[in-house]
């Protein structure tokens, strides 16, 4: 996985409405990872690395048996000897000290094996008795030991840069001994979501003019998903002077600042109005796309400011297209990492797309994807039934079902 897209030709600003792809190449060319920070183990999990992870030492760091039995040297038995005293035993964490020519050596999986030894009899084949241990007459093929450095050696690269420090991966950096990583920071995101009708969730009924702010907790859950650390959410009026105090507060610690609503053309869409006297530079604004039309970015100063659409499904649209790879982005995983297209079967025909380039709320089932009834920007309730989002280039054919489309997690 690349760490950084190579870098390409500095995309134009669109004056007017951009096309998805130009839109998308604007933000990429403006997603620079945020920088990097030491942070010990047991605070790195689902962290991204910014610094491969080389091994302290060899592991395993000693020839070691890989079963519990006896170890012996293979010379003392090869002619048939059968018995041998036990001179001591050794156990991870406690080796052999001494040497034990022809004697054998009790050892529990993971010892390390005493000087001279080079064979583990498992405890299942030997018999005790009073002068020792007795060994099946013959021995078998393998011989129970786990090479030293057959893991991975000392100084050996055991995660690249740009690995998901997951579960797994987790496992690997302790092994390697590793105290402290070195991880990209993790983007901070603030939410502003504006309108003079938005309340907390649990108070709308209270007004009939009252609506719940359904995207602030949302967006925030998205970020968190995708490797951002939520920064707060702020609840606005339709006022310009509210948008940019609340926007300065939230610009003093955020490297992307999130503007839900407000974003098109209404007499009281106020978002890029409220930005302005903070020195906001737009890249684009308005995007050849249906829905999330109004979707804009910018910046103030090093922060990126993305404006959503009020409108939910198309904000939580825009967001997933444009959000998400900022995010995987600004934490070192590159912009395509937030963007894993896949071309899967449709379940039913399709219909041909209209002129701007489509995002249709979809459904994996058993039979490919479902693409949603009543598709519209201003619903809700699709939400909870779509795990897709699909790709319909403008003016693309209708298809069959089972031809092609490409498809994102939603
Ligand atoms: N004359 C035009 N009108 C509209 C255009 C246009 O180009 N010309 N674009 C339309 C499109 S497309 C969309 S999408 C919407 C979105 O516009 P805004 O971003 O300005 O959104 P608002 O006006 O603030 O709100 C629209 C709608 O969404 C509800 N909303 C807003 N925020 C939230 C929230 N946090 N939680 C729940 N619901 C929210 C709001 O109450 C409105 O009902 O504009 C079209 N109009
Ligand atoms: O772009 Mo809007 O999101 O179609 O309603």
């Amino acid at each position: 996985m690349p760490l950084v897209e190579e870098p390409s030709p500095a995309p134009v600003p669109c004056a007017a409405d951009c096309s998805f792809d130009a839109a998308q190449a604007l933000l990429a060319a403006a997603a620079v990872p945020l920088g990097t920070e030491r942070v010990a183990l047991r605070k790195a999990g689902r962290r991204v690395l910014a610094e491969p992870v080389l091994a302290a030492f060899d592991s395993p760091r000693r020839d070691t048996a890989a079963m519990d039995g006896v170890a012996v040297r293979e010379r003392d038995v090869a002619d048939g000897t059968r018995r041998l005293a036990v001179a001591g035993a050794a156990y991870p964490g406690s080796p052999f000290a001494g040497a034990a020519p022809a004697a054998a050596v009790r050892v529990t999986t993971g010892a390390a094996l005493p000087a001279g030894t080079d064979r583990v009899v498992p405890v299942e084949l030997l018999t005790e008795t009073d002068a020792g241990v007795l060994l099946p007459a013959r021995l078998p093929d393998k011989r129970h030991v786990r090479p030293r450095a057959s893991d991975f050696a000392a100084g050996a690269q055991v995660l690249a840069a740009g690995r998901i420090l997951d579960a797994r991966a987790l496992v690997v950096a302790a092994a390697a001994d590793a105290a402290e990583v070195v991880v990209w920071r993790r983007p901070r995101v603030h939410v502003i979501a504006s309108g003079d009708e938005l309340v907390p969730p649990g108070h709308a009924a209270a007004g009939d003019a009252l609506l719940p702010d359904s995207l602030s907790e949302a967006v925030q859950l998205l970020v968190r998903q995708w490797g951002g650390q939520p920064g707060g959410a702020t609840r606005v009026p339709d006022d310009a002077g509210a948008i940019t105090t609340a926007a300065q507060a939230a610009l003093a610690d955020c490297d992307i600042l999130v503007m839900a609503g407000g974003a098109s053309r209404g007499e009281r869409d106020f978002a890029r109005a409220g930005l302005k006297p903070l020195g906001l530079e737009t890249d684009f604004a308005g995007v050849a796309m249906k829905p999330g039309k109004p979707v804009w970015h910018g910046r103030v100063g090093a922060a990126h400011v993305l404006g959503l659409p009020g409108n939910p499904t198309a904000a939580m649209t825009v967001a997933r297209l444009f959000l998400v790879p900022l995010l995987t982005a600004l934490e070192g995983r590159g912009f395509a990492a937030g963007l894993d297209w896949q071309p899967l079967p449709l379940a039913a025909p399709a219909e041909a797309a209209g002129p701007r380039e489509a995002f249709l709320c979809a459904a994996r089932t058993p039979g490919g994807v479902a693409v949603l009834d009543r598709q519209s920007a201003a619903s809700q309730a699709m939400l909870a039934l779509a795990d897709l989002l699909v790709r319909r280039p403008a003016g693309a054919p209708a298809l069959a079902a089972g031809e092609r489309v490409e498809a994102l997690r939603f």
